[in-house]
């Protein structure tokens, strides 16, 4: 082995989900891990976290706007933008910088951190930038994933954001432009908009949040509709700068002009970017790294977890497989799976912090019928419950879609206030397969709490 050679028991590509696979029974082994950005990944550094800290402010920002309705009159006197970034990357820089010392450090003194972006040249031989060539026994790659630019955007050179700095922008744009209407366009427009942004957003298809429940999307658009320009039906074509400005030119012939240009139409796996060919590592059509149940990848002795090779982009199923990825790593016996921990994807949560926020588990019901159950559909309105009249909720919905066969639960939706939380207790019914009835009257609904929307959806089912 060369003087520029490491051999090490596990290669870590990736400080997101994957970093969280170092516990205890790690220390007697030499890692080495590789992280080429800001420690810690997307998720605390510019993914969930900052986004639902600037959530909370736009959250408080509406609570302002409409106490009127509850006979209390207010009004925003002033929006602190740059306060805001500093208390949002305020709390979060320091963590990224501490993540890494640690890394560094004392605290982890069996790992070699390489700050550089790692190549496979060879199986389980990873390149790592400035002429260091790192070997191990196992390789963990969660190498994440990264914004599609759409080519008509990236072709003209006009300068736009994406999740990776808006947060940081020097001020709050007059007028923000958003392409893409899935979750990081519904979650930016509402921020933006409700600290004070006008907000265009430039829809490809007949509505925002296409991947929802349909009647759930339908509902969302036209709400958003109500507060934002957003149109459908559209395509950015061609984009240039005029002056300060941003000038968007769309499918129909029209123009948008706003000062600021977000994109933010999906994210694309990493796995296209560290040789995985040489490795053995092989990619489904859609850029994932193709693994089992296990963790494996197609590479004896290379995992992987995340983003670049999990159907679901979400930061907690990232690490539910990091945790399995955890468990199996260690196991001496690569074909020998007895015992070994699997990946649950069966039911998936996943929430849209937007306005009114969005939460969704299961099936949609277009799904549960075309996969041909019998079903029973039930939506109940948050103003039909205590709860909602004391918030004057006029917006929130929650749909349950049940199997009349089983009387389970196959799928949640509910659109509006605090809708990620709401919907727990149907996260863990679908889960844990409880019927409608043990979920309805197998217990008690606090009176009068926002979960009774639950309740009465479900007692509501015709089944
Ligand atoms: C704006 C936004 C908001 C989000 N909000 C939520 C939310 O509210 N809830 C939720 O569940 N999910 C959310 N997500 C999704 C969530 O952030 C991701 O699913 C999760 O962070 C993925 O974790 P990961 O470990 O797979 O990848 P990452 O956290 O992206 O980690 C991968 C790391 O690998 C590094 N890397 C890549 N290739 C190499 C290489 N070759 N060499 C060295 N280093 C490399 C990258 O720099 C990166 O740091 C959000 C995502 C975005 C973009
Ligand atoms: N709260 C959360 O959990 C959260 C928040 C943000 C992001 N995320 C994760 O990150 C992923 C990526 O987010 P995202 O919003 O970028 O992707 P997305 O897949 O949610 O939405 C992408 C949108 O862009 C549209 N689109 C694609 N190409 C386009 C084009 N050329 N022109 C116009 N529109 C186009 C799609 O139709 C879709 O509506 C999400 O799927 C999600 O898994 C999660």
């Amino acid at each position: 082995m060369s003087a520029n050679e490491q051999h090490v028991d596990v290669a870590i590509i990736g400080s997101g989900s994957a970093n969280t696979i170092l516990d205890e029974r790690f220390d007697g082994l030499s890692v080495a891990m590789f992280e080429e950005s800001i420690f810690g990944g997307t998720c605390i550094n510019v993914g969930c976290i900052p986004t639902k800290m600037f959530v909370y402010a736009a959250e408080v920002a509406n609570t302002v706007r409409r106490a009127e309705r509850y006979g209390i009159d207010a009004r925003i006197e002033r929006v602190r933008w740059q306060d805001i970034v500093d208390r949002v990357f305020g709390r979060i820089d320091p963590i990224a910088e501490g993540g890494e010392n640690y890394r560094r450090g004392d605290g982890s003194p069996n790992v070699t951190l390489y700050s550089s972006h790692a190549t496979f040249v060879g199986p389980r031989r990873i390149d790592a930038g400035d002429g260091r060539i790192v070997t191990a026994d196992r390789v963990v790659v969660g190498a994440g994933s990264r914004p599609v630019i759409p080519e008509a955007i990236a072709a003209s050179g006009v300068r736009y954001h994406t999740n990776d700095d808006i947060m940081r922008l020097p001020e709050l744009p007059e007028h923000l432009i958003v392409v893409g209407s899935g979750y990081i366009a519904a979650e930016f427009a509402h921020v933006f908009s409700a600290l004070g942004s006008r907000v265009t957003v430039l829809v490809r298809k007949d509505r925002m949040l296409r991947k929802s429940d349909e009647e759930i999307s339908a509902h969302f658009t036209d709400l958003a509709a109500a507060k934002w320009d957003v149109r459908c039906g559209v395509e950015a074509v061609d984009a240039r700068e005029d002056g300060t400005s941003v000038v968007v030119t769309l499918s129909d012939g029209t123009e948008v002009t706003g000062d600021a240009l977000l994109v933010a139409t999906g994210r694309t796996p990493n796995g296209d970017r560290i040789g995985a060919d040489v490795a053995g590592i092989e990619l489904h059509d859609d850029g994932r790294i193709r693994v089992d149940e296990f963790g494996r990848t197609t590479a004896e002795g290379v995992f992987a977890l995340g983003d670049v090779s999990s159907p679901y982009q979400l930061k907690h199923v990232a690490n539910a497989e990091a945790r399995v990825v955890q468990e199996n790593v260690l196991r001496p016996d690569w074909t020998d799976t007895a015992g070994w921990a699997t990946f649950d994807h069966r039911y998936v949560p996943s929430a849209i912090f937007t306005d009114p926020m969005i939460a969704e588990v299961g099936l949609t019901e277009r799904d549960a019928r075309d996969q041909g159950y019998d079903v029973a559909v039930k939506v109940q309105k948050y103003a039909d419950v205590a709860y909602g009249w004391a918030m004057e909720d006029h917006e929130g919905l929650c749909k349950v879609v049940a199997d009349r066969a089983t009387g389970r639960l196959l799928g949640a939706h509910i659109i509006g206030e605090q809708a990620p939380t709401v919907i727990q207790p149907l996260i863990q019914a679908i889960t844990f397969g409880q019927t409608v009835r043990e979920i309805a009257r197998g217990q008690y609904w606090i009176h009068p709490a926002l979960p009774e929307v639950v309740e009465n959806a479900l007692l509501g089912l015709d089944l």
